[in-house]
């Protein structure tokens, strides 16, 4: 928890209260039904709460903003990104229901009021956001034939709508999106720990 602090310190008492109330939440679901792996529970902080905010040293959403988090297992990083930005609303789906149970109870659990789940392949759900957010799911060029049906074409952020993921090193295996600007981030221009040397955010606006 003291890592979410180094990095986020201006945190109200509630998104605190929030945060520190995950590590006994995952770590009693994930006994129940697997989300992360079981070995990584006690690096929950570092390697996927603030993974997940690794997205807001990108993009500050503004209030009403709406996100999908696609894939988003047990809730990363919707859950997180949920808690800093708490005007901005998070829809997390997933394809496995039972991962979508983890995220809900989760949400609901630590009082979420901007966040609602659904359980379903992100090829059926239609309705549209500023942002489609996701880690760990697909190689980009497959999320963005998913999700392009997805993005508003009316603006209300400071940067363009688009498709923002947190990647690791395997990147360089994957094909870059040509018609679509993108951007990447090094997440160890932000956070000093080893685990982000090699974790990037991409952004890559459509519609901009
Ligand atoms: C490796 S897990 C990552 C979960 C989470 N994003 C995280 O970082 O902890 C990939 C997840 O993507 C989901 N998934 C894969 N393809 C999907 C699709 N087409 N629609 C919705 N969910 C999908 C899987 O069910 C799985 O829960």
């Amino acid at each position: 928890m003291d890592i979410i602090l180094k990095y986020f310190p201006n945190l109200s008492e509630v998104q605190q209260q929030q945060f520190a109330a995950l590590y006994d939440l995952y770590t009693d679901w994930n006994s129940k039904i697997n989300v992360i792996s079981r070995k990584d529970i006690t690096n929950l902080y570092e390697h996927h709460v603030l993974h997940s905010l690794g997205i807001a040293k990108v993009m500050q959403f503004r209030p009403e903003t709406t996100v999908m988090d696609l894939g988003t297992g047990g809730g990363f990083p919707g859950i997180p990104l949920a808690i800093l930005f708490p005007e901005t609303h998070f829809h997390l789906v997933d394809s496995i229901g039972k991962k979508v149970k983890v995220a809900t109870e989760i949400a609901n659990a630590i009082g979420l009021k901007n966040v609602t789940t659904r359980h379903c392949r992100a090829e059926e759900e239609k309705q549209l956001f500023d942002f489609v957010v996701s880690r760990a799911v697909m190689p980009l060029a497959d999320l963005l034939k998913i999700i392009r049906k997805n993005i508003k074409k009316e603006q209300h952020n400071a940067l363009p709508n688009g498709l923002i993921c947190l990647k690791g090193g395997e990147l360089e295996r994957e094909v870059m999106p040509v018609k679509h600007q993108t951007l990447m981030y090094d997440l160890k221009d932000y956070f000093e720990e080893e685990f982000f040397e090699t974790k990037k955010v991409v952004y890559v606006t459509i519609n901009g």
